[in-house]
């Protein structure tokens, strides 16, 4: 087991999580179509703030992020201070860790709390699946820059003459891993294949969500966390998720056809996440600044883990290799959890997760453990939903998760719950939270 090690400044603080908000979050091409995702960070960061009533002057630092980037707004977090009423001193810089990419922004943020280069921070993301990078191939990319550096007409109509029309047609960027070509998708199936969960299974799960998700919404547990957006112009306004069916029937699920190994598979857009647009943030300080500022946390951040596997096999084990490092820097068990809160990037893949988490096999060859994590007790988990029903901004659901965890524990009076997430690239992000005791 490694060593406890709280998470605290050198003055002994809590790193503190002030407040969290986040945009509702929309279905490609829908509400936020045309929007970028800066334009969505500017929102809710802005939103933040003025709930927050703080002058933008004591925030230090803004750490943000954004899986798929814009190539004319490399540093989206600077962006977003200075498009925001933030003051122009604010540091800011952008990190990327796939979909674990805001779990990574709240730890750097709570690094610079510690080390005391930092008082008060906004970590956060936003990720636009309608507004894209759309490229061209790489022929057309290649002569293009030969034809800018062409002394002649005559040197420039040769080289594009060997164009051909496929040279042309537009690239879009691939929800693929770089180094194997696989699709997530397609690496969810593998799971499923080798895991052995079913179709069934895997449509059940997905509902659920859904039906949790919607009754979140209804029963106002999720009104206070996220904001209204205004979409241009200005006219109208989206006030929840546009993703979550509110009449999720399980027989409908049956009748899809699977999305990625079509002959074969049991993954459909039903028991995925969505390609999804959407922003959300959460304000840090250190437990004494907060103080002094006359702020009430929402909760503490207690031990983080990073950590990573395979790329061609069970690659979004993240949550199973993560979590037993983040409770051991907590000095918890699973057990001693109130909530347990897991991206559901695929059911495929929430579901191996899971059982790796009660794998004595899973423990002792991948882990080198004595004992498995634990079960995980269904009613503890994703209490209100995933990411299957609330859709996925890849940059966006870290901070999502973090405030939705927070404020569920304070509404059900529990004290301890982890977030945790896979991401491509094989990676693994685990985050335990505490509620103010
Ligand atoms: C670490 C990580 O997070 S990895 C994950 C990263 N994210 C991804 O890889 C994104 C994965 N998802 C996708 O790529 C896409 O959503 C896909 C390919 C699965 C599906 O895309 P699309 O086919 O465009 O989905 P679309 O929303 O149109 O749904 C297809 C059909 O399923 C139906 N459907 C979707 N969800 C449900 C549901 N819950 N219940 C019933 N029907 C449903 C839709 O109504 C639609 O029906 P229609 O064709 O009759 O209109």
């Amino acid at each position: 087991m490694d060593k406890v090690l709280p998470l605290i400044t050198r003055g002994g603080d809590r790193i503190a999580i002030v407040d969290g908000l986040r945009t509702p979050f929309a279905k490609q091409a829908t509400a936020y179509h045309g929007i970028p995702a800066v334009d969505l960070g500017k929102m809710v960061v802005s939103e933040l703030l003025a709930r927050s009533g703080l002058d933008p002057q004591v925030i230090d630092q803004l750490v943000f992020g954004q899986v798929v980037q814009m190539p004319e707004a490399p540093n989206i977090a600077r962006e977003i201070v200075l498009g925001t009423g933030m003051h122009v001193q604010t540091d800011a810089y952008s990190v990327s860790r796939a979909c674990a990419t805001s779990f990574q922004a709240v730890a750097n943020v709570a690094e610079s709390i510690m080390a005391g280069t930092v008082r008060v921070g906004i970590a956060g993301g936003a990720d636009s699946s309608s507004v894209l990078p759309i490229g061209v191939s790489k022929t057309l990319a290649r002569t293009l820059v030969d034809a800018n550096k062409a002394r002649t007409l005559s040197q420039r109509l040769k080289l594009f003459s060997r164009l051909r029309p496929r040279d042309l047609l537009p690239v879009p960027p691939a929800v693929a891993e770089y180094s194997t070509g696989l699709r997530m998708g397609d690496t969810a199936e593998q799971m499923a294949k080798s895991h052995h969960i079913s179709r069934e299974e895997q449509d059940a799960l997905a509902h659920r969500s859904h039906q949790l998700a919607a009754e979140a919404w209804k029963s106002g547990h999720l009104q206070q966390q996220v904001m209204a957006a205004h979409l241009p112009p200005y006219r109208t306004r989206l006030e929840q998720d546009n993703n979550i069916r509110q009449d999720s029937q399980l027989a409908h699920y049956a009748k899809l056809r699977p999305a990625f190994d079509r002959r074969h598979g049991s993954v459909t857009a039903a028991n995925s996440t969505p390609l999804t647009d959407g922003a959300a943030a959460v304000l840090m300080m250190s437990e004494s600044r907060a103080a002094e500022l006359g702020m009430v946390p929402l909760g503490y951040l207690r031990s983080y883990a990073f950590t990573a596997t395979d790329v061609w096999e069970d690659m979004l084990l993240g949550p199973a290799y993560a979590t037993p490092l983040a409770l051991d820097r907590a000095g918890l068990t699973l057990g001693e959890l109130d909530l347990v809160d897991m991206h559901e990037a695929f059911a495929a893949q929430t579901l191996a997760n899971l059982k790796m988490f009660a794998s004595a096999g899973f423990a002792r060859d991948k882990l080198h453990r004595p004992q498995p994590v634990g079960e995980v007790d269904p009613q503890k988990f994703n209490v209100l939903g995933g990411s299957i029903a609330y859709g996925h901004p890849f940059a966006a659901t870290g901070a999502r998760m973090i405030t939705q965890t927070l404020h569920e524990l304070r509404r059900r009076g529990g004290r301890f719950g982890l977030t945790t997430a896979c991401a491509a690239g094989g990676l693994g992000a685990a985050m335990i939270l505490e509620v103010a005791s």
